[in-house]
């Protein structure tokens, strides 16, 4: 098991924000986490990460309780906001991370090409970062995330502000990916991003529903992971109004 949370916890002061939370990712697969804006994406994962603590319950990346420096160094980390060196090129950036997470000289510079190219972000290797738009700092912080070919990525709304052909090309290499046996948390806003995951998570402070998309829509007799989100979604503020 790649990531293991069980029965987690996590208030900011009176705002309960994750509910008693049950989710496991294995080798594999791929896990959509959507939600509407506030419904403790970020916070799940940066819960499962270690890097906020849980109030109560179990959270473990590779059989190992979080925090743990060691582990965090295998997992590919993709933060929704961009951890970058702005004054140092896109490759120096990289150069830096591939040192940071132990990575031999000569294996940096192969893996520097391998994720450039994923990125599209060969021709602009020796740029720097603060000369990038906003989506070339999210495909460079993607790019820092493939690197070193990690058995568990965590990304944080990946494709935000990336064009819909490079999202495509990101998309068949996450699965590619998977398909080597590398396990995937990924959250989306984009639905058809959703479609396209082993499993859909749904989000709302607890978890309201999770499939995978076909079994999802057969469900909700629906065609789209949109719809069901919109169902499920309005079922939950129905329950609350109703006071149950
Ligand atoms: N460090 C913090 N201190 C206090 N409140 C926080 C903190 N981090 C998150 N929150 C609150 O927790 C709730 C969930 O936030 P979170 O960022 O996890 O949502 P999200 O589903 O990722 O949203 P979005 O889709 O907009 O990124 C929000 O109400 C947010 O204000």
């Amino acid at each position: 098991m790649l990531i293991d949370l069980e029965n987690v916890n996590k208030s900011f002061d009176k705002q309960k924000v994750l509910n008693n939370i049950n989710l496991t990712i294995d080798a594999g697969q791929i896990i959509g986490l959507i939600g509407p804006s506030g419904a403790g994406k970020t916070t799940l994962i940066k819960t499962a990460l270690g890097m906020e603590k849980a109030d109560s319950g179990v959270t473990e990346v590779m059989g190992t309780p979080m925090p743990n420096r060691k582990i965090l160094g295998k997992i590919g980390y993709m933060a929704q906001s961009d951890a970058l060196y702005d004054n140092l090129t896109a490759k120096e950036n990289l150069e830096f991370f591939g040192q940071l997470k132990g990575l031999k000289k000569q294996e940096i510079a192969s893996e520097i090409t391998r994720v450039a190219g994923i990125t599209a972000l060969t021709a602009h290797l020796n740029k720097r970062v603060s000369l990038f738009s906003g989506g070339m700092k999210r495909r460079l912080s993607l790019a820092l995330a493939l690197l070193g070919q990690p058995k568990l990525l965590v990304l944080d709304e990946p494709t935000v502000g990336i064009d819909p052909a490079l999202r495509k090309t990101i998309w068949e290499e996450l699965k590619k990916l998977r398909d080597k046996g590398c396990g995937i948390l990924v959250t989306t806003h984009v639905m058809d991003e959703a479609e396209q995951v082993d499993q859909v998570v749904m989000l709302m402070g607890t978890i309201i529903a999770q499939d995978s998309p076909a079994k999802l829509k057969e469900k909700y007799q629906v065609k789209s992971i949109e719809e069901v989100f919109l169902q499920a979604e309005s079922e939950v503020l129905n329950n609350e109004n109703a006071g149950n």
